[in-house]
């Protein structure tokens, strides 16, 4: 039987790109998404997308026996750092309880697969970078705390049950398709990424960044920016090695490079040929100062390396999709 698979949170920035990627393939998929993030990106022709809670036991179940669904790729979540550290109710409710009871209902419907967008922030404020993904996992807000809870399921549900899974931890998520018909769209956006580019534009107010009294380089945090087109084809990697009977487990998307904020800035004004109006403000809580990928595992095991995730390309394709 053809392979089908469910994509939850495919309205999403990282999940709408995904399916785009997946559809390219000609592979067959169904999207799940609440529209909570209040996203409605243009998906390819043809693609199923049914409007439903990952915690309706009811409309998971339904959903994966009526497709026939074999393998989940699980996007959807609440993903802001900083409003998980005032509202950790709703970051232990979305991204724990309702994602269990999606874990559940696949376990019940005997889905043998499984892939979750997992991230960085379960390493908390690290010892040493670049972080390989046996490092200590000790997060420092109740957003990496959720989804390191999530992680330590699907290791119970591999043991226990046979489930195959991977929890692909992305450092940060930008960049845009190269086509300009997908973009970074949160709301509210807190992205470094949007939120420069905008300024920049003189659609946003000047850019405030975070803090500059880290110990890092020059002040300002230190991440590992990774191209969605990139984790789209990491992705498609590893549900062909699980499909193939392979354990996966938890791996590090990320390029091994970091960049500071002022990096950051300095780059977009160079792409936007213009200055990004900016101001120095407090640290934000909960921001760890650096966090640059070990992605040596990822290279290994899927045979995948970051193509486009150097920050001109990076940054140019993200300019577009704002253009
Ligand atoms: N963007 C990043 O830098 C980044 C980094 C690391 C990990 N991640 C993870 O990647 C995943 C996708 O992130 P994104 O940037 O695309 O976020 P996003 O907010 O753009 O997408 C999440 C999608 O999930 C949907 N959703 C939320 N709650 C839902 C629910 N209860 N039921 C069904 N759908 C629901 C939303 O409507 C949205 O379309 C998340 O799990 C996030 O934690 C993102
Ligand atoms: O207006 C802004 C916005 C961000 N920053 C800084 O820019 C960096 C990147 O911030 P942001 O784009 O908000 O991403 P992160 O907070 O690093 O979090 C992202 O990356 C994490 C993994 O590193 C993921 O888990 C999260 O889901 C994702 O939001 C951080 O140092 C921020 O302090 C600013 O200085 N000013």
């Amino acid at each position: 039987m053809p392979s089908v698979t469910l994509i939850t949170g495919g309205l999403g920035f990282v999940g709408s790109h995904f399916v785009w990627a997946a559809a390219r393939e000609g592979r067959d998929v169904v999207v799940l998404d609440d529209g909570s993030a209040g996203t409605s990106p243009e998906l390819p022709e043809g693609v199923e997308v049914v409007r439903g809670d990952i915690g309706d036991r009811a409309t998971v179940g339904s959903l994966i026996r009526r497709r026939g669904v074999d393998a989940i790729v699980h996007f959807a979540g609440k993903i802001q750092v900083g409003e998980s550290v005032t509202n950790p109710a709703l970051y232990f409710d979305v991204n724990v309880v309702r994602a269990l009871a999606l874990l559940e209902e696949a376990r019940v419907a005997e889905v043998p697969r499984i892939l979750f967008s997992s991230t960085a922030a379960v390493y908390g404020e690290p010892e040493a970078v670049p972080i390989p993904e046996d490092a200590p996992k000790r997060p420092v807000n109740p957003y990496g705390a959720s989804k390191l809870t999530f992680e330590h399921a699907l290791e119970a549900y591999g043991r226990a049950y046979g489930l195959r899974w991977a929890a692909l931890r992305y450092f940060n998520a930008a960049g845009a398709d190269p086509s300009g018909k997908l973009r970074e769209a949160h709301d509210p956006e807190t992205h470094l990424i949007p939120l420069m580019l905008d300024a920049g534009l003189g659609r946003r107010p000047p850019l405030t960044l975070f803090g500059e009294d880290y110990p890092t380089r020059d002040g300002t945090c230190e991440r590992d920016y990774i191209h969605v087109v990139d984790l789209a084809s990491a992705h498609l990697k590893a549900l062909d090695r699980l499909a193939a009977g392979h354990a996966v487990g938890p791996l590090n998307l990320g390029t091994g490079q970091g960049s500071t904020v002022r990096e950051m800035v300095d780059e977009a004004e160079r792409v936007l040929g213009r200055a990004v109006p900016r101001s120095v403000g407090p640290r934000r809580a909960g921001d760890p100062s650096s966090l640059v990928a070990d992605p040596r595992r990822a290279e290994e095991v899927l045979g995948w390396k970051a193509q486009r995730s150097d920050l001109p390309t990076l940054l140019e394709d993200a300019l577009r999709s704002r253009t």
